[in-house]
Order: structure tokens, then C-alpha cells, then sequence
């Protein structure tokens, strides 16, 4: 009897010794969740793991198994009976399945022996399966070297048949470095640096300012949307929007011009910091690349990162613009990222904003508007939105695991 399963491979935590076990539970519990309504089994067998998950359509499994971080690869795989007959039936559904294709010609066997009381060997299932894959397909021939696609068979306490290893996303499982809060603007670098840094690990919660009517519904829809597309990355996400006219303007009316842009960098970071707080997130995210705007450089960075209570985590310092825009385009924001709505800082910053400012002369100025009360309100009336709705669950605040 066949089953049909998918053989997953786990990525980097095969290297994190005594600890793996951590991030094995929470990546399979990453996938369950994912998959949920769905049933779904995870086994483990010799360091293979292999979901069970019938119910659920092909499109929907591949596509949770390729953007959950930390697998680097899955398959299709069949499961049968330990007889060479049964594992000949096998290798040709897999085989007729890529020949429909019709993009991959040349390919190997490659077949592992775990049970030794098999009656063939490793190289003489080989020989059988990869004699009557090329009989059976003109279009096939073999090519142990640099084969298109491998076909493996693994004998262990049942057979395994499996085709061509799709990509997974890498990195580590969402929650293993615990929590962070990530200032999600409607623009191409913030929904990158959010994924580079779920990819490490990160749960992530969003922070969006917005300064209505200044900037438009449309620019709220924009950021909903890049959240969404974000979720399926980030194991769902939260997103916190602020509303930020009225501290503006008190900025504004307060402030010097020139000043303005620091001041408002500043204000987002002291709120983010109050949404992490609560969350009990440990660092802030942020899409700024270095000397990329007037606030962008050393000395405005080092000011406006003062203000936070924790790290401010910055992955895409060091990319340039083409480098950012190929991860958006990757990972689906690049085409949202550019409908053309402005952002709030863009519409209220100064013709001829500071460039390197002067850290103490600017801490003492940014103090002096006495923004704690406007930015409390800020904090407290903001609006949250879960995605994809109902997904967040008390458990989801994530957990720091030791690492190995
Ligand atoms: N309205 C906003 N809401 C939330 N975060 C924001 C907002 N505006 C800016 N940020 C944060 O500040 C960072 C720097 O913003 P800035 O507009 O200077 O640069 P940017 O390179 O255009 O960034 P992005 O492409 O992410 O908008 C952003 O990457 C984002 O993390």
C-alpha cells in the first residue's frame, strides 16, 4: 500500500548539537500551525522528517513547506511496502509525474540501505529502478554526475521514494530568538529587513505610522497589504498602526525645520519601544541602509537608535538599492512596495533636513518639546490587525532557545 508524504529537510539546526531537539519542536509546531485547518502529522525517522498531511491541497502544503524558515528542502515522497515491486511502482509514479513536466531530462538513483535485510543492494536497486525509469522514458537518460533531478529510495522501516528536492527558505524557525517589533513602512526596504530578520529567527510584531489625512487610506491598505504578504514568513503577524498626525504637527509647530525629520525618527522609535514593551519583544527593526537618506547616516542613526530601549537591529545596512529591491522582488513586496503612496515623513519633512547632526545639541532639542504626553496618547489609541486574522495566539510571543 502506498501513502503519500513530503520528506522535509531541516536546514542550520542540524548544527545546534545538544539543542536541536528546541528547534526541531518548534519548527514542526511552526508547521502545524500553518497548515492548520488542515490535520497534519510530523514524524521523525533517522533524522528525516517526514508530514503526513492528506487532507490539505499540494498547493497549500508547498506552499507553507517553502516559506517556512528552516527548511532548506522538501519532496514529494511516497511510502510502500519493503518489495522491490512496490518500490518499481513508486519510482515510476514519481518519474511519470516530473516527465509530465517535460522540463528535466537527465537523472540518477540514489538509494540508501538502512534495513540490511533487503535482499538487494544499494547499487543493485539503483541499476533496477534507474534501468526502467530510462525504459520507460525516452525522454530520460541517466547522468550520475550532474543529474537534473535524483530519484532517492531509502529502505528503512518501510521504503521512501521521493523526487526532485524543492527549495525551502532556510534560516531558522520564527520564535527562536525570541521577539521583535519591526517599523513597517509602506516602502521597499522595511518589509525586507522584516523577513531577513524572521529569517534568523525573529517573531515579529509591525509598527505602521500613520498620518491621516496627510497620508491616505490607500497608504494604510498598502501597509495592511505588505503585512499580509509578510505573514506567511513571519508565522502571522500583528500589526500596530499609530496615529501620528497630531504628534507631527506638535513636532512641527514646536521644532526646528531643519530638525524635524530627527525628531520624528526619534518619536517612532520611543513608541515602537512602548509596543515592544508590551509585547515583550527584545530588539526593533528597522529598513535603513546607511547613508541612503539624510537620516540614514552615522551620526542621525547613532541619535535616533539613543532613543530606544533595546537594539535596534538594521539588516539591510550594507545593501544597496538593486540589492534590496531583488529580496522584495523575491519575496512578493517589491510590487506593493511601489504604488505610489506617500509616507508620512516624506510629506512633512524639511526641505534641507540635518545631516550629520549634532548628537547632544539634538537630544536637548528633542527633549524639550516635551513630546511624552502626545506620544502616550499616540501609543495608546493605536489600532491592531492580525494576519492572517485570528492566527496570534498568546503562545506566539516566542522563545528565546539556547543556542548550540
Ligand atoms: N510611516 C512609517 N511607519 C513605520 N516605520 C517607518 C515609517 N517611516 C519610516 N519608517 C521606518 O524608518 C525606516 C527608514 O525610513 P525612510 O523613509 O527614511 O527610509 P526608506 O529607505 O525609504 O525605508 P522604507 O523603504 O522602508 O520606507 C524605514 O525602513 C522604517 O523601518
Amino acid at each position: 500500500m502506498k501513502e503519500s508524504l513530503y520528506l522535509i529537510r531541516f536546514g542550520e539546526i542540524a548544527l545546534k548539537g545538544d539543542n536541536r531537539i528546541f528547534f526541531e519542536r518548534l519548527l514542526r509546531k511552526n508547521i502545524k500551525k500553518k497548515l492548520l485547518p488542515y490535520r497534519s502529522e510530523l514524524r521523525m525517522h533517522s533524522g528525516r522528517v517526514y508530514l503526513r498531511c492528506q487532507e490539505a491541497p499540494e498547493e497549500a502544503v508547498r506552499s507553507v513547506l517553502s516559506s517556512t524558515f528552516g527548511i532548506v528542502g522538501f519532496t514529494k515522497a511516497l511510502r510502500c511496502d519493503k518489495r522491490i515491486e512496490e518500490i518499481r511502482e513508486a519510482a515510476s509514479l514519481i518519474a511519470d509525474e516530473i516527465a509530465s513536466d517535460g522540463k528535466l531530462q537527465s537523472f540518477k538513483v540514489s538509494a540508501r540501505r538502512a534495513d540490511k535485510s533487503f535482499p538487494m543492494t544499494s547499487y543493485e536497486i539503483a541499476c533496477d529502478i534507474g534501468a526502467r525509469i530510462a525504459g520507460a522514458h525516452q525522454e530520460f537518460h541517466v547522468d550520475v554526475k550532474t543529474p537534473d533531478w535524483v530519484l532517492g529510495v531509502e529502505i528503512r522501516e518501510a521504503a521512501y521514494i521521493y523526487g526532485r528536492m524543492e527549495k525551502g527558505p532556510g534560516g531558522l524557525p520564527v520564535g527562536c530568538a525570541g521577539k521583535g517589533v519591526v517599523l513597517l513602512s509602506g516602502g521597499i526596504d522595511s518589509p525586507v529587513a522584516a523577513f531577513l530578520m524572521a529569517k534568523r529567527g525573529l517573531k515579529l510584531d509591525a509598527v505602521y505610522f500613520h498620518a491621516y489625512p496627510y497620508t491616505s487610506n490607500e497608504a494604510l491598505d498598502k501597509v495592511k497589504k505588505l503585512a499580509e504578504i509578510l505573514a506567511p514568513y513571519t508565522g502571522g503577524i500583528r500589526l500596530h498602526v499609530i496615529p501620528f498626525t497630531e504628534a507631527q504637527i506638535f513636532m512641527k509647530q514646536r521644532g526646528r525645520s531643519e530638525e524635524l525629520t530627527l525628531h520624528m525618527r526619534a518619536a517612532m522609535v520611543e513608541i515602537a519601544d512602548m509596543v515592544a514593551a508590551d509585547t515583550g519583544a527584545k530588539a526593533l527593526v528597522t529598513g535603513e541602509a546607511l547613508s541612503q537618506v539624510a537620516s540614514q547616516t552615522i551620526e542621525s542613526i547613532t541619535l535616533t537608535g539613543s532613543f530606544a530601549q533595546r537594539p535596534i537591529f538594521r539588516p539591510v545596512i550594507g545593501l544597496d538599492k538593486e540589492e534590496i529591491i531583488t529580496i522584495a522582488r523575491r519575496i512578493g513586496t517589491f510590487e506593493t512596495s511601489i504604488l505610489p503612496y506617500e509616507d508620512c515623513c516624506t510629506i512633512f519633512s524639511p526641505k534641507h533636513p540635518l545631516v550629520h547632526p549634532n548628537k547632544e545639541l539634538l537630544t536637548t532639542a528633542y527633549r524639550s518639546l516635551s513630546l511624552d504626553e502626545e506620544l502616550k496618547r499616540a501609543y495608546e489609541d493605536r489600532e491592531v490587525y492580525v494576519f492572517p486574522p485570528h492566527s496570534f495566539q498568546k503562545e506566539d510571543q516566542g522563545t528565546t532557545l539556547p543556542l548550540g
